[in-house]
């Protein structure tokens, strides 16, 4: 699998050291918004890695892989190149070249990342590419914010900041709700089953052998339950601002 850095600003020479974020959290806590807004304001590379592992489900279901089979899914593993942009005002995602950026969020995709995301082989090569990724911003911009499930105690267990997110999962399926388009003739968006299916991938995510969903000991929790968006960004932008000023 091939790391590149897309879009990525400058670091001019008299900059200071970059830096290097990890939010965590579960599904509709508010990581990808919250990120990228926090590393735009902070002229920062944004890398959002649940989109990796949507792209490489994505290609192995119009590949033919069965993702129910733990053993072809690992045998597939390397296989796509998987390529992310870290501009965040327009983060990209392909596979094999190709634009996934649309198929990755479809039903299809959502149901079957799970299963994808905990087979360990898929994990060492997504894991890897991630680490690349985020090297390189740190030697050559301000610094990164990386989003995701095991940033803080797996993937960059030495980050300058980890930030853990919550949120109730009532506030959650309401949020994931207001962005699924009722169809017409619909009774509209089922916020029950909503929060059951994020319950469902929580657990999933939480209880696989391999790099579970988990918060790491030294982040920062932040429950976002209560707080608009923007209180969200305020409090990330004055975390990282403060660990700044203290490094
Ligand atoms: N604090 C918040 N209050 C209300 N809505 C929010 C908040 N944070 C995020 N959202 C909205 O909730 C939805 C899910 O947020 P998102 O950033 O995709 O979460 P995650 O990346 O954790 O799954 C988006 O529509 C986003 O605009
Ligand atoms: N660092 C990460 C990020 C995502 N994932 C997996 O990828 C899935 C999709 O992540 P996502 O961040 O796009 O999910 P949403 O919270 O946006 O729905 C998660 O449910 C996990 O199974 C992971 O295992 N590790």
């Amino acid at each position: 699998m091939a790391a590149t850095l897309q879009g990525a600003t400058p670091v001019p020479p008299d900059a200071p050291a970059s830096v290097v974020v990890a939010i965590d959290g579960p599904s509709g806590t508010g990581k990808s918004s919250t990120s990228k807004a926090v590393a735009a304001k902070l002229g920062l590379s944004y890398l959002d890695t649940g989109a990796q592992y949507r792209a490489i489900t994505w290609w192995m279901l119009t590949n033919g892989v069965d993702v129910d089979d733990a053993g072809a899914v690992a045998a597939a593993s390397g296989k796509p190149v998987i390529v992310s942009g870290t501009d965040p005002s327009a983060p990209t995602i392909t596979a094999d070249g190709a634009d996934a950026s649309g198929p990755i969020r479809t039903p299809e995709v959502t149901a079957a990342v799970s299963a994808v995301s905990a087979v360990p082989e898929v994990r060492a090569a997504i894991t890897a590419l991630q680490r690349d990724i985020a090297a390189e911003a740190a030697r050559t911009t301000a610094g990164i914010v990386v989003e995701g499930r095991d940033i803080g105690t797996t993937v960059l267990p030495d980050a300058d900041l980890k930030i853990f997110l919550t949120a109730s999962p009532e506030a959650r399926a309401a949020r994931r709700g207001g962005e699924l388009k009722a169809r017409p003739g619909d009774a509209g968006v089922d916020l029950e089953a909503t929060r059951e299916a994020l319950l469902r991938r929580d657990a999933a995510d939480s209880s696989r052998k391999t790099s579970p969903l988990a918060k790491a000991g030294d982040a920062v929790e932040v429950d976002t339950t209560d707080l608009t968006l923007e209180q969200v960004i305020e409090c990330v932008v004055t975390l990282i601002e403060d660990k700044r000023r203290t490094a």
